[in-house]
């Protein structure tokens, strides 16, 4: 029993006092008993319980954490089956009207499966189809509510699509890199000097962890006790040079717009679907491009479409230093194309001081892709102002969102894409030698560029490829040897 010390006050009231008249009379209520020794923790003593009530108090907290994590799990299994019928049981969309209605009937949490299920049917044959109809809704002459709240799910239903298409694409090139990244890791004679490099090349990430997560489970599963120990002391090497917010992707964090499509659902149980799709839309004002295609716009006042010859537009794409630039040059001055270099342009709008100044410029430090509306709009600008038809876009569309909004508003594709290959370690030398003052002319910026175009310029390139658009130049040797690569591509198209 605990030897009790009663100080100058107690938690006695009035009421509480009376029964012991001996030692007490009224006592203030907010006074308290103090213990000297308290070891079961009574008398609510600070002292630490170290006695036996403490452990069955412990011991008790235990086995209901238990019966929590057991609920929990439980919870989990069956939400995993609801899904997985729910997956089954749906009868998947053919065409692009029943894909629309498709994705407005489908949960928040099942859109990052669904857009990789359906991946391949979102092509560009829906997004116009898409596009038309909020076309047919943005321009009706007068707007039923029926009408304002379908207007407002498409709006949203469109920029979570081209957003959950694009970090599908890059979650595609990621795996592969990452697979390689990790057989590379695992096979290595010297794994410290691979895993010090390629800390050096930004390569490990949280794929990469995820990845090994995964073979570091199967090998336990398949009784590789030696394997998965292994695989545990890289993970411990690995996962030391990652900081959290180094790879934090779309899917991966519930950040981005399909996070946000997410917890409005979450936020609001009794919702239906097509609700949901219509509250989010406030959340991203900004994505919303003009409607009218540009060509449009340029037949109605007169402009390259009108003049009896269509808009011929190239695409020059290739990594930062390919020789882009230098080429396009040489193109203007024999085939009289008008060249549009969309990072000078970016790089304009910076110096003019416009609103998009400071974060066109943070961007371009970090090697980063502007939004599309803001460089769509600026290119949109330029065909606009310039008095001729034939034009080179270098450097742009940096990603396949880039790519979709450019063809949705200006309304047409390229005619031809040029690619100039180069390899890194040229490009590097090139960019390092340049001279000209850039603020991403730099080792630390030439790498994220590098790996921006990995991640987000090749699939651009791999989708005109499959389109036949595609013009692979072989960038190394001299300015006019490369030149003479290009000469017969544009001649050819001329006589035609
Ligand atoms: N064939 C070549 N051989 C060697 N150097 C070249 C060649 N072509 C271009 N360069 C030089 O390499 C640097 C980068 O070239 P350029 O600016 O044309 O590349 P880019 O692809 O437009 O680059 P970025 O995308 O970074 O703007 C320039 O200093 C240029 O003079
Ligand atoms: O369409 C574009 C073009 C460029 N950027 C940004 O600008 C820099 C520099 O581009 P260069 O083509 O090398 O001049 C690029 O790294 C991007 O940050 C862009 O975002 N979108």
């Amino acid at each position: 029993m605990a030897a009790l010390s009663i100080g100058s006050a107690s938690t006695f009231g009035r009421t509480g006092a009376r029964g012991i008249s001996s030692i007490s009379r009224w006592r203030p209520r907010n006074s308290c008993i103090r213990c000297v020794w308290d070891p079961e923790g009574l008398f609510g003593s600070k002292q630490p319980q170290t006695g036996h009530l403490a452990r069955i108090e412990f011991k008790r907290r235990l086995e209901k954490d238990a019966e929590a994590r057991e609920a929990f799990e439980n919870h989990v299994r069956e939400e995993q089956e609801r899904r997985r019928i729910l997956r089954q049981s749906r009868e998947l969309p053919e065409t692009p009207a029943e894909m629309i209605e498709y994705f407005l009937d489908t949960e928040a949490q099942e859109l990052e499966f669904e857009i990789a299920r359906l991946r391949p049917r979102l092509n560009q044959e829906f997004f116009s189809h898409l596009q038309i109809e909020l076309g047919q809704l943005k321009f009706a002459v007068s707007r039923t509510e029926a009408m304002e709240d379908r207007l407002a799910e498409l709006e949203t239903m469109q920029k979570v699509l081209l957003e959950g298409t694009e970090a599908h694409d890059k979650m595609q090139v990621d795996l592969i890199k990452v697979k390689e990244s990790l057989t590379k890791i695992l096979t290595s004679k010297d794994v410290k000097a691979t895993l010090l490099e390629m800390v050096e090349r930004n390569e490990l990430n949280r794929s990469l962890l995820a990845l090994l997560d995964e073979n570091i489970a199967n090998a336990h599963k398949t009784g590789q006790k030696r394997a998965a120990g292994f695989m545990e002391k890289v993970r411990v090497a690995v996962l030391s040079p990652i900081r959290p917010s180094d790879d934090e992707r779309i899917f991966s964090g519930g950040v981005g717009l399909i996070g946000e499509v997410a917890k409005t659902q979450k936020s609001a149980i009794q919702s239906t679907n097509r609700e949901m799709w219509r509250r989010v839309v406030s959340l991203y004002p900004l994505l919303s491009l003009s409607n009218s295609s540009v060509l449009h716009q340029m037949q109605a006042k007169g402009g390259i479409a009108s003049k009896g010859k269509t808009a011929f537009i190239t695409f020059v794409l290739g990594g930062p230093g390919s020789g882009k630039g230098t080429q396009c040059a040489k193109i203007v001055e024999t085939f009289g194309f008008t060249h549009l270099s969309a990072g000078d342009i970016l790089r304009r709008e910076i110096s003019s001081n416009s609103e998009n100044g400071a974060m066109i410029l943070d961007m371009i430090k970090e090697g980063k892709v502007v939004p599309s509306e803001v460089t769509v709009k600026l290119i949109q600008k330029e065909i606009e102002s310039i008095d001729n038809y034939k034009f080179l876009i270098d450097g742009f569309p940096r990603s396949e969102e880039n790519r979709i909004a450019f063809e949705r508003n200006i309304g047409m594709e390229p005619n031809i894409v040029l690619f100039f290959d180069c390899p890194e370690d040229e490009m590097v030398k090139r960019v390092l030698s340049r001279n000209e003052g850039r603020v991403d002319d730099n080792v630390d910026t030439i790498k994220k560029r590098l790996n921006v175009f990995a991640a987000l310029n090749l699939p651009v390139i791999k989708h005109y490829t499959e389109t036949g658009k595609v013009h692979k130049i072989n960038a190394v040797g001299s300015a006019d040897e490369i030149f003479e690569q290009i000469r017969p591509i544009f001649t050819e198209l001329m006589v035609k």
